[in-house]
C-alpha cells in the first residue's frame, strides 16, 4: 500500500526487518552492513545512544558505498536491557540459557535504534530509538532447555523471538510490538513518508475483477 519514490536499501541481514517492511508493501533491496557491535557497547548506561549510534553507522557504511544518485538507506539495531545489564545475541547455548533464566518472571526493555538516510542532492539522516517493556512469566528450566534446542535464540537480542515460540513466555508488552521484532514500523513509515521516500498508493490495478 505504499509506492517508493526512490530505491530503498535495507542495511540489515535481519529477515524479520525485511518481512515487516514487506508486510506493508515496502520492498527493499538488502545490503547487510558488516558494522560490529563491540566498539559501541561501552555506553552501557545509555542504551538508546548505543542502538542509535549502531543504526547510524550501519546506514553510513552502505551510503558510503552506493553509487545511486537518489537512494534511501534504512538501518536498525536492537538490544535488550535487564536491570541495567545489556543483553545482545547469545554466543552459545549456555549463554542463551543464562539470558532466558534472567528474563524469567521479570520485566525487561527492548531498544531499537533506526536510521533513515536519504541521499539525493544532499544527504539527510534521521536517527531515533524506541523502547518497549516486555514482561515474561516464570519459565521453568525444562522450558528453557527445550526452547534453546529449537535454535531460535541464537540470532536474536536477549536470546528470544517474541514472534516465534517465545510468544508463550510473554505476559505483557508495553509499547511497540514491531520494535521488539526489530523495527518500529509506525515510526519508520512516518519518517519514510516525511522524507518523501514512500507515499500511500498501489501499483496494482484497481479494476481487476474475477471472471464469473
Ligand atoms: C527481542 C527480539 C529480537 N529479535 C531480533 C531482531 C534483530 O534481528 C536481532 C538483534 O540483532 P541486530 O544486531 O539488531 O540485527 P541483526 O544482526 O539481525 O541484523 P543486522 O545487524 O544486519 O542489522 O534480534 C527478534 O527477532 N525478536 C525478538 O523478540
Amino acid at each position: 500500500m505504499y509506492i517508493n519514490t526512490m530505491p530503498i536499501i535495507l542495511a540489515s541481514a535481519s529477515p524479520r526487518r525485511k518481512l515487516l517492511l514487506e508486510q506493508v508493501g515496502i520492498v527493499p533491496k538488502v545490503i547487510p552492513s558488516p558494522v560490529e557491535e563491540e566498539g559501541f557497547l561501552k555506553d552501557i548506561d545509555n542504551p538508546s545512544r548505543i542502538v542509535e549510534s549502531l543504526a547510524r553507522a550501519k546506514a553510513q557504511w552502505v551510503i558510503d558505498r552506493t553509487t545511486l544518485p537518489r537512494v534511501a538507506v534504512l538501518a536498525a539495531d536492537t538490544v535488550v536491557t535487564l536491570e541495567g545489564k545489556l543483553l545482545g545475541k547469545p554466543a552459545d547455548a549456555g549463554e542463551a540459557r543464562a539470558m532466558l533464566s534472567s528474563l524469567s518472571g521479570s520485566v525487561h526493555q527492548v531498544w531499537t535504534g533506526v536510521c533513515v538516510a536519504v541521499k539525493s542532492r544532499k544527504l539527510e539522516m534521521r536517527t531515533w530509538s524506541c523502547c518497549t517493556e516486555v514482561e515474561f512469566r516464570k519459565i521453568s528450566g525444562e522450558e528453557i532447555d527445550a526452547y534453546v534446542l529449537t535454535g531460535e535464540p541464537f540470532d536474536k537480542a536477549g536470546g528470544y523471538g517474541i514472534q516465534g515460540m517465545a510468544s508463550g513466555f510473554v505476559r505483557t508488552v508495553r509499547g511497540s510490538y514491531t520494535n521488539v521484532v526489530g523495527l518500529p514500523l509506525a515510526e519508520t513509515i512516518q519518517t519514510l513518508i516525511e522524507l518523501e521516500v514512500i507515499r500511500p498508493g498501489t501499483t496494482q490495478s484497481l479494476t481487476t475483477q474475477s471472471s464469473l
